[in-house]
């Protein structure tokens, strides 16, 4: 796929580290250290073997409060600007505002991924004049409340459905079908259930011939089941991760950059040797 002028071979599974940078992703929270902190994290993540560092200035956790335009934009974009000029990787800004997505691709980002789906005010003509491909993902409510009672038919069937009017709709506005990556929503409005009913069933998603991100690194899916605490997460973490590269997901969005980097050497390995028996 294609970022500006930056080509991704999404063949094999790649890697896309987390960079928080709102207040609380760093305990000392203040601007500069933002800044400075920020880069630290990216460029460790890079070394590691990230191919995209995805930057997030509005924290979508559930509950979580909005944050102004203004404020999203004093986080992301000296981050942008800074890792744009040191860096030779994919940046994509996780926003869902329409002049964050502009303001960050003028910055330097070649990836517009939105929890939202561009369904934001003027999100979706602002990703049509960025002309970088977008990430859609699923969401039911808003980060506020989408946890306290997630309701499907059919939650496979409801968030393909969901992805696959959005993926029209984007289309018809004139973003090009190959500039699309797809993403369920793990944790977006969605049970324990619901979530591992969507892994378990990943592949099913292809349908919509588009790339597909997962997202599951440090959530709830894999706290609740295992009873284990944010830090204490890394081998759920890691299966999930697998099982989502083993079913063909192109984009692993996680933390532990290293650790899944490793895990996703594995999975082609075992990859390429299938392939070699099926020649
Ligand atoms: N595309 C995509 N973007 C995301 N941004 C976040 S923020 C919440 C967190 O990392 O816990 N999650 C996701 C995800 O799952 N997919």
């Amino acid at each position: 796929m294609q970022f500006k002028d930056k080509f991704l071979d999404l063949s094999s599974p790649r890697v896309m580290g987390i960079l928080n940078v709102t207040p609380d992703s760093f305990s000392d929270g203040g601007a500069f250290n933002i800044l400075d902190n920020g880069l630290v994290q990216a460029e460790l993540m890079i070394s590691e073997g990230a191919d995209i560092i995805d930057i997030g200035g509005e924290s979508t956790r559930p509950g979580a409060q909005a944050v102004s335009v203004q404020q999203e934009l004093d986080r992301v974009i000296p981050v942008i600007e800074s890792m744009y000029q040191r860096f030779d990787t994919i940046i994509s800004i996780d926003t869902s505002k329409a002049k964050v997505m502009t303001e960050a691709v003028n910055a330097g980002a070649s990836l517009i991924n939105d929890v939202r789906a561009l369904q934001e005010n003027g999100s979706l003509v602002a990703a049509v004049e960025a002309n970088v491909p977008v990430c859609l993902m699923h969401m039911q409510g808003q980060p506020r409340a989408m946890q306290q009672s997630p309701q499907y038919d059919d939650v496979v069937k409801d968030v393909m459905t969901f992805l696959q009017e959005r993926i029209s709709v984007c289309c018809d506005a004139g973003i090009n079908a190959d500039q699309i990556i797809v993403d369920p929503g793990f944790g977006f409005g969605k049970s324990l259930e619901h979530n591992y009913k969507i892994l378990a069933n990943l592949e099913a998603f292809h349908q919509l011939n588009a790339p597909i991100l997962a997202g599951m690194s440090r959530k709830s899916m894999i706290g609740n089941l295992l009873n284990r605490q944010i830090e204490q997460r890394l081998a759920g973490n890691i299966a999930v991760a697998t099982v989502a590269a083993q079913k063909g997901a192109q984009i692993i969005r996680v933390h532990d950059v290293k650790e899944t980097v490793d895990a996703v050497k594995i999975i082609n390995m075992i990859n390429a040797c299938r392939n070699n028996n099926e020649r």
